[in-house]
């Protein structure tokens, strides 16, 4: 869909960025001086303002027009000499010859016209508003964001305040929104379904007009988690049964046939963080034709331990030539990831100053 520059942030391309124009589109001057051409010292003959067309003579050798940063330079000017270089007495300005070119951004210098500046499934960002806007775009051909619902299950679950005894507060009502949207999705609708009847769970995800719905809690198996009953009874496809993490172990993503994509995320909130990042933010990148890049291998300082067999999930903060693991980090507690820059995914063996993948948190 075309999309005004104002709405497009967070989308996706859906073509290559192209210079419709070389830029810079002019000549530009890169400093507030005078344009000089030959020689000096030079005469002053005139100025060069932003935003206006220059008229249209050569500058000749041995004369200078004084000349504001963004102002189109003459043709014929060497270079421009900075205010802060130059004298100027009796409509004579002199400073020293600078090399040819100098202080000038030339047309075409940092792109011609024609070239791809981004290619499509380039996630657009505040960079990529501006850049567009510079070659003269008024509107992208992006990627509608994929359709969110969101679920969030537990007969325990406080909506406001202290919760009271047996009660726990909802962590992931509040973390979602910002979550779906930083991963690439757009959340349409956020509803909380209590574990009994196991119906009610049926209800909102069948009800789902999206294309993908995200339930928390009910992953497990337990008999009042009744997602992967819900799943067999749907007959779906399962893409990921579990996963050998810790936390989120319980995590998956099926597809009920002729429904959409179902991401479970665990009900302990850290858990549901970390397959979120590992789960939902791949599947919401697959479905905008967002290519995923390799993950940054960043030194990995702090002793971390993984049981064998799983890869250990920690919140991590940048120090220097590496990170750090920031600790807070226990499956229903969201003390480390808050504060984290990063999430690093530890193998079994690591020893510290060992490379380790990294998701980066946005805060
Ligand atoms: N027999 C087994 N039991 C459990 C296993 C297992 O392998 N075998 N895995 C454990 C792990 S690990 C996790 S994680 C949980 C996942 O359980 P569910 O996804 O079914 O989630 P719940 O049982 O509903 O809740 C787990 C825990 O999280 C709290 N919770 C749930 N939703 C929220 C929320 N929105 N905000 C804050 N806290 C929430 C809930 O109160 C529970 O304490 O299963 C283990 N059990
Ligand atoms: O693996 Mo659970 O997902 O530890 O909290």
């Amino acid at each position: 869909m075309r999309t005004p520059l104002g709405r497009a942030a967070g989308l996706t391309l859906a073509e290559d960025l192209v210079a419709p124009t070389p830029l810079p589109a002019f000549d530009t001057s890169a400093m507030d001086g005078y344009a000089v051409a030959g020689d000096g010292p030079w005469t002053l003959t005139g100025s060069a303002r932003p935003g206006r067309p220059w008229p249209g003579e050569r500058l000749e050798n041995g004369h200078a027009v004084e000349i504001s940063t963004g102002a189109v330079v003459p043709p014929g000017a060497w270079a421009v000499l900075p205010v802060e270089s130059a004298t100027t007495t009796d409509g004579r300005v002199a400073g020293p010859v600078l090399e040819r070119g100098k202080h000038i951004r030339h047309t075409g210098e940092d792109t011609p016209a024609g070239a791809s500046l981004a290619p499509a499934g380039t996630p657009v960002g505040p960079a990529l508003l501006g850049l567009a806007a510079s070659c003269g775009y008024d509107e992208l051909l992006v990627r509608r964001a994929p359709a969110v619902r969101a679920i969030v299950t537990g007969d325990e679950l406080a909506q406001h305040g202290l919760p009271a005894p047996g009660r726990v507060r909802d962590a992931l009502g509040p973390l979602l929104p910002p979550l779906v949207a930083e991963l690439g999705g757009r959340l349409d609708d956020l509803v909380h379904v209590p574990d009994e009847p196991v119906s009610a769970l049926a209800k909102a995800v069948d009800a789902a007009d999206a294309e993908v719905v995200v339930v928390t809690g009910s992953t497990s198996v337990g008999v009042t988690d009744g997602l992967r009953r819900l799943l067999a009874e749907r007959d779906a496809r399962w893409i990921v049964d579990s996963v050998a993490s810790r936390p989120g172990h319980p995590a998956l993503l099926a597809r009920p046939r002729g429904g959409p994509y179902v991401v479970g995320l665990p009900g302990n909130p850290f858990a549901a963080l970390t397959a979120a990042h590992t789960l939902l933010g791949p599947l919401l990148a697959g479905l905008s034709c967002r290519p995923l890049g390799a993950l940054p291998q960043v030194p990995l300082l702090s002793r971390v331990r993984a049981p064998a067999g799983r890869t250990r999930i920690v919140p991590v903060v940048w120090d220097g030539a590496g990170v750090r693991a920031v600790g807070g980090d226990r499956p229903a507690f969201l003390n480390g990831a808050a504060l984290g820059d990063a999430l690093a995914a530890v193998p079994h063996g690591h020893e510290p100053g060992e490379p380790v993948p990294l998701m980066l948190l946005r805060r």
